[in-house]
């Protein structure tokens, strides 16, 4: 499904700023994986995401796809078949959009090219159904601007958005994080739902060890660019917050020091 080989990435190469982001990284998810991804503070996770959406090109590496080489493929050609959600509810929608009209968007995103943004009355009613899974009512208010809708309500849009095509893997880049608890938690219900009934292939950032426990098959915990430990599901199951940390602590040889860590 979803494999990356020895991929590296520096910043600002040969200049006293210069960093290493990701050193060597090996990853391979099989259909339907849902895998959690934890790590310290620039470990690597948010480059790792960009790399594999074609927001970010690896110095070293390749990413495939269903076996494709998508290494140097664009960022917009790669939406086809890649959702991604970002930790800002403002980053995945338009807000001088109406509802209608970001469905409408992503619904052409995932059909290629040919369609006309036009919302139909058969499409509607598909947005109408769509919305009407979130749970919170978006299906009764098609023409509203998004701008006007809150972040909870925007995120749980923005996943509809990324999920509603189908595709063939699901990035989820911190996307409760910037929630109240109430909202990051309805979000994270949602995602369950929507991961769970489309059996879509995952990879989430979280900075929530609980979370990072709960959901998911896999677990993986990045430090300085590297993945140095991947849970597979037996373990994952039996796994406390108290025993995650205490691996990242023995492996990494230093405590997990992640300035936004909620332990759950
Ligand atoms: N555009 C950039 N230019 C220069 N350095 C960068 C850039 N993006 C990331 N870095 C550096 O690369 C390293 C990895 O960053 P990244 O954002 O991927 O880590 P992260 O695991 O997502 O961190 P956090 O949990 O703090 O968000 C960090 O040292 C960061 O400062």
């Amino acid at each position: 499904m979803l494999r990356l080989t020895n991929i590296y990435k520096l910043f600002n190469p040969g200049t006293v700023d210069e960093k290493t982001a990701l050193a060597g990284i090996n990853l391979q998810l099989n259909p339907g994986d849902f895998v959690t991804v934890i790590g310290s503070n620039g470990a690597g996770k948010s480059t790792l995401m960009n790399i594999i959406s074609g927001a970010m090109r690896p110095d070293m590496g390749d990413v495939l796809i269903d076996n494709q080489n998508v290494t140097q493929m664009p960022e917009f050609k790669r939406s086809i078949f890649i959702g991604r959600v970002f930790q800002d509810p403002m980053a995945g929608t338009a807000p001088r959009m109406t509802i209608e009209e970001n469905l409408a968007m992503a619904y052409k995103r995932g059909q290629g090219r040919g369609l006309r943004l036009g919302v139909t009355r058969r499409r509607r009613e598909m947005f109408r159904e769509q919305l009407a899974r979130l749970g919170i009512g978006l299906e009764n208010r098609l023409r509203a601007k998004v701008g006007l809708l809150s972040g909870g309500e925007r995120q749980a849009l923005s996943l509809l958005m990324a999920t509603f095509t189908n595709p063939r893997i699901l990035l989820l880049d911190e996307h409760t994080a910037a929630l109240d608890p109430a909202r990051a938690d309805l979000i994270t219900r949602l995602t369950e739902t929507i991961v769970r009934e489309q059996r879509l292939t995952t990879l989430m950032v979280t900075h929530n060890m609980e979370q990072a426990i709960r959901l998911g098959n896999r677990l993986i915990m990045m430090d300085k660019g590297r993945i140095i430990l991947d849970i597979d599901p037996d373990k994952k199951k039996s796994l406390t917050v108290e025993r995650l940390l205490g691996e990242f602590e023995q492996i990494s040889g230093h405590k997990l020091s992640d300035d936004r860590i909620v332990l759950g």
